[in-house]
């Protein structure tokens, strides 16, 4: 890539073009673009990597948890169980409505008119009216119990009293002059009997689960809890507050990951500053009792990058290590015990995000028992640059009915992403301006439960 170009792209040290280049040379016979004869994805695969491919890596990640069963459900006050999922069917425990209830403000009438009308009315909530009698009328709220033996309520636009006080049906009705049987009576059970099944199991709930669950007479839904997770942000050189100075850096990951695992489904229930020291790391991961830990940095090979001579400590099985995607390509995912499973997170920002979306979207997905977004592309609306061999993720901006490739998408930035609605799946060699690539909402830009962040 030539310098220029690098500058526009933002991302320069992404793409490993010299890695790519020496390949090429021990390969004469290979040039960009080759496809592996075999592979289902058609990628170029890199030669002799121990690393997962993108796609196999979240697939991986979903499936981890199902060894150790699903979690028991939990009962959960209405006010605390948005963004869960239903661990049993929602059941109706009444008739809704629960009485004959007036659709309309007016009368309440019983057989045809005119009417004479009772002097006292009927509100919503209020104790049972006596029955009408055939030709009598009482004046009804909208949502109050319909006296016994009405017939029809007229809408209050639609009556008129006369200098008698008998009550007619004006022409503004339609038909004119005419109420029928049954007209804006909501009767009971309309909407459900009780036993009903409103909601089958898996169901996320939403505002309006919350409401039709408090409609049906819940207090409390039967729903599988949120899994637990601890995050250890790693590095000596962060700083928590202030300017950055002297080699030092603000932490950018302790911030942007509790709210983001939350969006996930995650009770986050620890965020912690582990400094470069094995003990420490050996001792928070061992102390742990979360469902996933998340750690961030220390995940390559440098002189104190810790996790992976932990995880070898602790006898973790690592089920991912490293994936074939850019950036982020040193994720990776282990499991630390029966019921724990740990998500190491690169330092560079940009691909600890990556690595938030490749290992611990699955893995919490399937814990919280979330349903998998539906899979769906846009075309690009200018050319991606691709990597040889392995898969980008690109923040873009949804414009219309295309996406925007951003800037700024270097490994170690933010501001690309911090821009974005989505990421962008470019397979390896890149892609040309209109053309389609999967896309994944970024939990708050898809206007899902994503939302929730509480
Ligand atoms: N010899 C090699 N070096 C590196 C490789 C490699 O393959 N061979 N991979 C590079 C890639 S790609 C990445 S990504 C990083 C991953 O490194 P680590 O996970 O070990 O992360 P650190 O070294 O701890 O940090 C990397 C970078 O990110 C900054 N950082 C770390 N934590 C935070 C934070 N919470 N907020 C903001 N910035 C953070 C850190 O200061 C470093 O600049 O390794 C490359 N090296
Ligand atoms: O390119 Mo690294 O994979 O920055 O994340």
């Amino acid at each position: 890539m030539s310098a220029r170009a690098a500058r526009h792209d933002g991302n320069a040290d992404d793409l490993d073009v010299e890695e790519a280049l020496a390949l090429v040379k021990e390969h004469p016979g290979r040039t960009r673009g080759d496809h592996t004869p075999g592979d289902p994805a058609g990628a170029p695969r890199r030669p002799h990597s121990h690393a997962t491919d993108w796609a196999e890596a979240r697939a991986l990640a979903a499936r981890a948890p199902r060894r150790a069963g699903r979690p028991d459900p939990v009962a959960v006050p209405l006010a605390s169980a948005l963004g869960l999922t239903l661990a049993a069917p929602l059941t109706a425990l009444t008739d809704l409505p629960s009485f004959d209830t007036s659709a309309m403000d007016g009368w309440a009438v019983s057989g045809p008119g005119p009417w004479s009308v009772r002097d006292e009315g009927v509100l919503a909530g209020h104790a049972a009216h006596p029955p009408l009698t055939d030709g009598e009328a009482v004046r009804i709220a909208t949502g109050a119990r319909t006296p016994p033996d009405t017939t029809a309520v007229l809408r209050s636009e639609h009556g008129r009293t006369d200098d008698k006080g008998r009550l007619h049906v004006t022409a503004a009705a339609r038909p004119p002059h005419t109420v029928s049987h049954g007209q804006d009576i909501r009767p009971r059970g309309q909407e459900c009997r009780s036993g009903d099944q409103l909601l089958p199991v898996g169901t996320l709930v939403t505002p309006p689960v919350l409401g039709m669950a408090a409609a049906a007479g819940y207090d409390t839904l039967t729903a599988v809890p949120r899994p637990r997770a601890d995050v250890f942000v790693l590095g000596d050189e962060l700083l928590g507050e202030g300017m950055p100075h002297d080699g030092l850096i603000r932490d950018a990951l302790g911030p942007l990951l509790p709210p983001w695992l939350r969006a996930l489904g995650a009770e986050v229930t620890a965020v912690r500053r582990v400094g470069d020291d094995e003990q420490a790391l050996f001792e928070a991961i061992t102390a742990s009792d979360a469902d996933v830990v998340v750690t961030t940095g220390g995940t390559a090979a440098g002189p104190v990058d810790h996790v992976h001579p932990v995880l070898r400590r602790i006898g973790a099985e690592l089920l991912v290590d490293g994936v074939n995607v850019r950036p982020g390509h040193p994720m990776l995912l282990a499991r630390t015990a029966e019921n724990q499973h740990l998500v190491g997170l690169p330092g560079n920002p940009l691909a600890a995000v990556s690595g938030l979306v490749t290992l611990a979207e699955p893995l919490l997905r399937t814990l919280a028992a979330r349903p998998a977004p539906e899979p769906y592309t846009l075309p690009l609306r200018d050319a991606v640059q691709g990597h040889p061999y392995d898969t980008r993720l690109v923040p873009v901006s949804l414009r219309g009915d295309r996406a925007l490739p951003l800037l700024y998408n270097g490994p170690a930035m933010l501001r690309g992403i911090a821009a974005a609605d989505a990421l962008a799946v470019v397979a390896p060699g890149g892609a040309r301006p209109g053309q389609e690539a999967e896309l994944l909402d970024l939990p708050w830009a898809s206007g899902g439960i994503g939302v929730c962040f509480t």
